[in-house]
């Protein structure tokens, strides 16, 4: 294992080095006494993210099983801070006036601008321009995909958003409830997703958060319902991830989506962390 003093090139860093440094801090956030933002959280977060974002080879789907045991639990950990960070800046926005046109105050909004913009263009290239009625699977307390897609590419969506998470649904209301037009198209729903049925055939296309699955076993069993029951000639945009950017999220591989027609999947090598995955449920 090389030493984890070398520097790390810009440009690549090598797999054993990646391993080696991200362990170390997976080591440190398990340490935490709380995954609630705070200077030593973000600080922690923020260097992963940049060591997961640097260019790397490493195939995440080919790791010792002790470093894939590592790597189920980080992702768990980001997702659980992630959802505080969300939590913290959504009770924050509902605190002021307008907080629609605040949310730049959230650290990654400019990540989700850049990723909304990625998603729509490769809904666009696929003829779903404006879809009428479009899911959100996995929303949270600050669903700035819906927000930003509604507001900046499709005018006229209905969106529906769907977490499991009451208290994440209950923030994201007052947030929207600022705007009367946009909350006149976007609803939210607490469940999980596996209880919802019929209702996924009423829509054009359906997006599942990265982190709606956590897990390879649950995000296959997640892809299955929804096939099921989305409507035939639907697409799906799944969010996954590529190569060390599946450390912070699961990656979803051609053979987890067998039945579907793949459209697109398209890896970002910018700051947008998530890999965007399109599908259709075939006519037939
Ligand atoms: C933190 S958010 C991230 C999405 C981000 N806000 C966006 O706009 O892209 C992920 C959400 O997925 C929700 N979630 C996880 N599993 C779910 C399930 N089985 N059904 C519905 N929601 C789920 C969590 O409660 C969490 O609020």
């Amino acid at each position: 294992m090389a030493s984890l003093q070398s520097p790390i090139s810009e440009n690549s860093v090598s797999d054993d080095l990646l391993i080696a440094r991200v362990m170390q801090i997976h080591s440190s956030i398990c340490k935490l006494e709380s995954l609630r933002p705070s200077k030593q959280v973000n600080s922690l977060f923020t260097q992963l993210v940049n060591l997961c974002t640097i260019p790397s080879s490493i195939d995440i789907t080919d790791l010792p099983s002790e470093v894939q045991l590592m790597r189920e639990s980080l992702i768990q950990l980001c997702g659980r801070a992630e959802g505080l960070l969300e939590l913290q800046f959504a009770n924050f926005l509902i605190n002021i006036p307008r907080p629609l046109d605040h949310l730049d105050v959230f650290p990654y909004y400019e990540n989700y601008v850049k990723l909304a913009s990625l998603e729509y263009s490769i809904l666009y290239e696929n003829g779903l321009a404006q879809p009428k009625r479009v899911a959100f699977v996995g929303s949270g307390p600050m669903p700035l995909t819906s927000f930003v897609l509604a507001t900046h590419h499709m005018q006229t969506t209905q969106f529906v958003n769907f977490d499991i998470d009451e208290s994440a649904n209950n923030v994201a209301r007052q947030i929207v409830a600022s705007d009367n037009e946009l909350e006149s198209r976007m609803k939210f729903v607490t469940c999980d997703i596996m209880e919802v049925k019929e209702r996924l055939g009423d829509f054009d296309c359906i997006f599942l958060a990265a982190l709606v699955g956590m897990n390879k076993a649950d995000k296959v069993k997640i892809l299955g319902h929804v096939k099921k029951y989305m409507k035939v000639g639907g697409t799906l945009l799944v969010r996954s991830a590529n190569g060390a950017r599946g450390f912070l999220y699961p990656v979803i591989e051609e053979n987890d989506l067998v039945g579907f027609e793949i459209l697109t999947i398209f890896h970002p090598n910018n700051e947008v962390i998530n890999s965007v995955v399109l599908v259709r449920k075939p006519l037939f």
